[in-house]
């Protein structure tokens, strides 16, 4: 995907191309439009993670809301979207026995009741039994320690998901 391709794209198109780069959130390529153009592709990123850093905490974790539980629900539901759909299953969250899902529910579920937001990891920079871990281990820290943790782990996915749109040339499906 070429930089200028991408800054010919109108609104509506451009957020239907990264308005999942972070789950859920067409909000934030919709406000970042407007900064067009981008010198290059990095830039988009750079745009785009400046947004989110911008947000108030409240925000911050209001775009942790946003995302899917872990081998949850809308994993076994089929509602997921494709980006974390293939995520999920990169880490092998698609594949687990019963033993695996109830103790990945019951962690899911700690974690909610104590931060208030889902755990968000990287799935695809991770797998199954390296997520449970990091699951207990980042639950024992502190509220603001781990937002901004998870806020990193936010900004891995959608640089992967941005990589990726560049490799497949999605402008050139428009
Ligand atoms: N809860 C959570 O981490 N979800 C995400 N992680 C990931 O890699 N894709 C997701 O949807």
């Amino acid at each position: 995907m070429d930089v200028g391709a991408i800054n010919c794209l109108s609104y509506e198109d451009f957020v239907s191309v990264f308005g999942n780069v972070v789950e859920r959130c067409p909000i934030i390529p919709a406000a970042v439009w407007s900064q067009r153009p981008f010198p290059s592709v990095a830039a988009l990123q750079a745009a785009i993670f400046d947004f989110i850093d911008a947000l108030p905490e409240s925000g911050k974790e209001g775009i942790l809301r946003c995302h899917p539980d872990l081998a949850g629900k809308e994993l076994r539901g089929g509602t997921l979207t494709r980006e974390s759909r293939e995520e999920q299953g990169a880490a092998g969250l698609d594949r687990m026995d019963a033993a695996e899902v109830s103790r990945m529910a019951s962690l899911n579920a700690q974690y909610k009741e104590r931060f208030g937001f889902p755990f968000v990891i990287c799935a695809r920079a991770s797998d199954k039994a390296a997520i449970a871990e990091q699951m207990c281990e980042r639950l024992r820290n502190a509220h603001a320690q781990e937002r901004s943790r998870a806020v990193e782990e936010v900004k891995k996915i959608c640089r992967l998901r941005l990589q990726g749109l560049v490799l497949t040339n999605q402008i050139n499906k428009l």
